[in-house]
This record gives C-alpha cells, structure tokens and sequence, in this order.
C-alpha cells in the first residue's frame, strides 16, 4: 500500500519500507531522534526528497494537496481555524464523539474552550473525518488518562481494522497490535 523507496531529510533518512492496508506502526527512538519529522515527511508537510509510493502510484505523479488527503498527519499540537469546533468537519461527528468519550455537545463550543485532552481528541477525529488511507499520529494518547487512552487507542484499532494503515509514536507502548520501528542515528529501520 505505501512503500518508501526512499525517503531524504536532513535529519533522516528512510529506505525501502512497506506497509500494508490493516498494518499499524509504533515508530520508536529516544527524544529528538526524529519521529515527528518522519511522519511530517510522510505526510509531505516538510520538504524531503526521494520517492513514495502510495497503491503503486508515486507521490510525484500526484498534487500535493492529493497526497495530503490520503496521508494526514495529527499531532498534539493541533490548530483550530474556525469558531466553532462542529465546523471543522466534513461529516457529522456526533455518533463518534462518544467512541472517544467526548460529550457531542462539545461540538457547539469553540476549541479554546475544550481542554486540551478534549481537543486532542477532537484532533484525532477531525483527521479521521478526512477519510485518509494513512494516518500519522503523533503521540495520540499523550496527556490522557487511562480510560480516555483505552478509548482512543480503540478506535484507532478500528480504523486500522477497516484497511486503513496508522503511523504512530509513543513513549509508552499502546496495546493494540503494532509492527515496530525505530529511529536511531537518524536512520529508520524496522525494530
Ligand atoms: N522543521 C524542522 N526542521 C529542522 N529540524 C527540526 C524541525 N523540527 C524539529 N527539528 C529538530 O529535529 C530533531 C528531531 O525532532 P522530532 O520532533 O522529530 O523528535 P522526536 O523523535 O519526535 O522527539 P520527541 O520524542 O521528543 O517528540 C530535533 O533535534 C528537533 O530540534
């Protein structure tokens, strides 16, 4: 499904990896080592060279707007545009705020009045509404409790359940079934 034949930044490189539909990674490495910039390349928001591949079609023979829509990533440190957080999404979220223990009624306020766990959440699910076929999340469960965390990492199950394929970085390791890899002197390998 995506295959990095290569992937240059100046901070990191990656080489022949491929993931399949259904396939979770759990990107680890020390602090700095470069997580959130492989998955910011992934996701084409930092430039990078090489080649990607994503269902045998190369990045470069795409928009980047296209490549975007099907790799998104979703960080902590997500930015809200609009006044209230409902007119952030493409579809009605009301039936999957309660999948991550989100009162839909959140949706009439505006972000800065949700806290922050509420708004990483709501992060996460305004990336999922995009429908992508890869999701890069970045640290999806930092900053929550536990409860809050088992319900997340559920739904993110689910997603990888129904083919779509998730990037994610952790310190602490999530309990859904994941590939390891690792980030160490700048170069991506598998664990
Ligand atoms: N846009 C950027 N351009 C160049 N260097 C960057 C950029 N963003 C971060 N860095 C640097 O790249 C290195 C890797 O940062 P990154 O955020 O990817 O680390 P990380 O592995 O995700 O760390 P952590 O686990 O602490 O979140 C750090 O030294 C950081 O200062």
């Amino acid at each position: 499904m995506l295959h990095i034949h290569s992937l240059q930044h100046a901070l990191i490189q990656a080489r022949d990896l491929h993931l399949d539909a259904g396939q979770g990674i759990h990107l680890q490495g020390p602090s700095g080592a470069g997580k959130s910039l492989l998955l910011r390349c992934l996701a084409d928001l930092l430039p990078w060279q090489g080649e990607m591949e994503l269902h045998g079609r190369s990045v470069w023979a795409q928009t980047p707007v296209q490549w975007r829509r099907q790799v998104v990533y979703c960080s902590t440190e997500n930015h809200w545009w609009l006044p209230r957080c409902a007119d952030h999404f493409l579809h009605d979220p009301r039936t999957d705020m309660d999948s991550v223990g989100l009162d839909p009624a959140l949706l009439e306020r505006a972000p800065a009045q949700l806290s922050s766990g509420q708004r990483q959440r709501l992060a996460l699910l305004r990336a999922l509404d995009r429908q992508p076929t890869v999701l890069c999340a970045d640290e999806p469960c930092a900053n929550l409790d536990d409860h809050s965390r088992a319900r997340v990492e559920a739904r993110l199950e689910a997603f990888v359940q129904r083919g779509g394929m998730l990037i994610l970085t952790h310190h602490q390791k999530p309990s859904l079934p994941l590939t390891p890899w690792r980030i160490e002197n700048g170069r991506v390998h598998h664990a």
